[in-house]
């Protein structure tokens, strides 16, 4: 799993003060930010007429230096700047370009947009009239790029406070992935998220991205049970169920057994089994219940076996309904839990600050691993660290796919030891899927892909 590093504002700063105390001036890194983001212009929209947008401190420093490289390749550049540069670097820069710069309101629609007026800085949202020039010759661009991140998103969870802004073709950013860029709404705007090294060494990070995970092929020594057991608890609503238990066995698991419902059908390979005795079984490496569970007696009686098992459990839907951290934090094994937002606030309350602490906060409050789905996917352990998806197709939204990822959840969980692992794996399946399935998918088609994209990760 490659788990790219994702900085906050701070962390960055505090990458780049260590890098500067280690002898690398503050020039030399906007000097470096705004030649990578000068290249990256130039590789994207080919030296046609450009304007740069520059913000008074450095994410505006950084669109000076932008501007005269860009200039040195003979590109047409026009300068517009909201004020005066209010930081000695973002001056020194301006001085370095030397040509005209004409203000915000002034500035002319030019076929490439580079927007430099803010960047990890931001501590509020853009001016109602700043935002309305911004989308104003966005709209009339040809290719936007963003410095860093799109001006007027808050970089540490993806805020907008509520600001129309353009939607960018790319985003330069600099020395490491914020959360802004897969946060929503802001990653939505991002475009193509592209990392430029500007030479601040990244301490490995709490928080990451998730990559594409490694599953090993089954070896000659391996068995059906080695393979992953999974049993998959049933309920009111088989077809859920169904869903699950079919990602599981295409995910990989070796044996996967529907048990406790009155659903028939599936693949051959899957057994079915009456109760909930294959509990009892201790090969069973991973347990799901919720998907199609109900909410009734039945239900919590299933529940109860489940939670009482010992085996590393996977709760989503129902089930969510009817734990508490509190059950959750009592069990032996740590849990993976795979709430979207609705259950998320059911399960855990109203939690404060961004889909990242609110993750996080709930996988201490109930020692587990915290699956928070949605257009971002936020993954949390329990132990601090959190993992962020990239963003998914948006034809996910559809009834039964989180029936799917919950199956992919105890395939993965079945053969993999740490759940946090496991959950990264299964998301990052579960969206493949998805990239490959295409358009007006239903969950059923994910299922198709599952084989194609776990074989992607050999
Ligand atoms: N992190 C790094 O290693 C590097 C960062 N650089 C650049 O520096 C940027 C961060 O620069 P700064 O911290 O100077 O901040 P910004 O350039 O993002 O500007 C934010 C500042 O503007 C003001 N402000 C905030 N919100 C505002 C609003 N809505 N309307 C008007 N004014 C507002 C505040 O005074 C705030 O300090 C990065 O995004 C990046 O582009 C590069 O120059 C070099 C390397
Ligand atoms: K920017």
């Amino acid at each position: 799993m490659s788990g790219r590093p994702i900085l906050t504002a701070a962390a960055m700063r505090a990458a780049e003060a260590a890098c500067m105390a280690g002898g690398t001036g503050a020039g030399v890194l906007m000097d470096r930010a705004g030649a990578a983001v000068a290249k990256a212009t130039w590789r994207f929209a080919a030296g046609a007429p450009t304007l740069v947008l520059c913000g008074p401190r450095n994410n505006g420093g950084d669109g000076y230096v932008v501007a005269r490289m860009l200039r040195e390749r003979g590109v047409d550049v026009t300068v517009a700047a909201l004020g005066e540069p209010r930081s000695a670097h973002a001056l020194a820069a301006r001085v370095a370009w030397g040509g005209p710069v004409v203000a915000l309101d002034d500035a002319p629609a030019r076929a490439v947009l580079v927007d430099a007026l803010f960047g990890t800085g931001l501590a509020r949202g853009l001016e109602p009239a700043v935002a309305a020039v911004l989308v104003g010759l966005a709209g009339a661009a040809r290719v936007r790029i963003a410095v860093d991140v799109p001006s007027g998103v808050a970089t540490d969870d993806g805020a907008t406070f509520g600001t129309a802004l353009p939607i960018y073709d790319m985003t330069v950013a600099l020395g490491a992935l914020k959360p802004a860029h897969r946060l929503q709404p802001a990653a939505a705007l991002c475009g193509r998220v592209v990392v430029a090294d500007i030479g601040v060494p990244v301490e490995a990070s709490e928080l990451t991205a998730i990559g594409r995970p490694s599953l090993p092929a089954p070896g000659a020594e391996d068995h059906k049970y080695t393979r992953g057991m999974v049993a998959v608890l049933s309920g009111a609503m088989g077809g859920a169920a169904l869903l699950a238990a079919t990602a599981a066995q295409r995910a990989g698991a070796g044996y996967v057994v529907l048990a406790g419902g009155s659903s028939v059908g599936g693949l051959h390979a899957l057994v079915h089994r009456q109760g909930t005795e294959v509990l009892a079984d201790s090969r069973v490496d991973a347990v799901l219940c919720g998907p199609g569970l109900g909410r009734g007696a039945g239900a919590e009686r299933t529940l109860v076996a489940a939670l009482a098992c010992g085996r590393p459990l996977v709760l989503d839907a129902d089930a969510l309904r009817l734990v508490s951290p509190a059950v959750l934090r009592g069990l032996a094994v740590p849990a993976i839990v795979t709430p979207h937002a609705g259950e998320f606030e059911h399960l855990f309350g109203t939690l404060p600050g961004s889909r990242i602490d609110r993750a996080r906060a709930a996988a201490a409050m109930a020692q587990c691993v915290v699956v928070l789905k949605g257009a971002d996917t936020v993954i949390a352990a329990p132990d601090g660290r959190v993992a962020i998806a990239d963003p998914a197709p948006a034809w996910l939204a559809t009834a039964g796919t989180g029936d799917v990822l919950a199956g992919l959840v105890a395939a993965m969980r079945a053969r993999i030891d740490d759940p946090f692992a496991a959950a990264q794996a299964a998301v990052w399946l579960h969206g493949a899927a998805a990239e490959a399935a295409g358009a007006v998918l239903v969950a059923d088609d994910l299922l198709d892909m599952i084989r194609k994209v776990v074989s992607a990760c050999q």
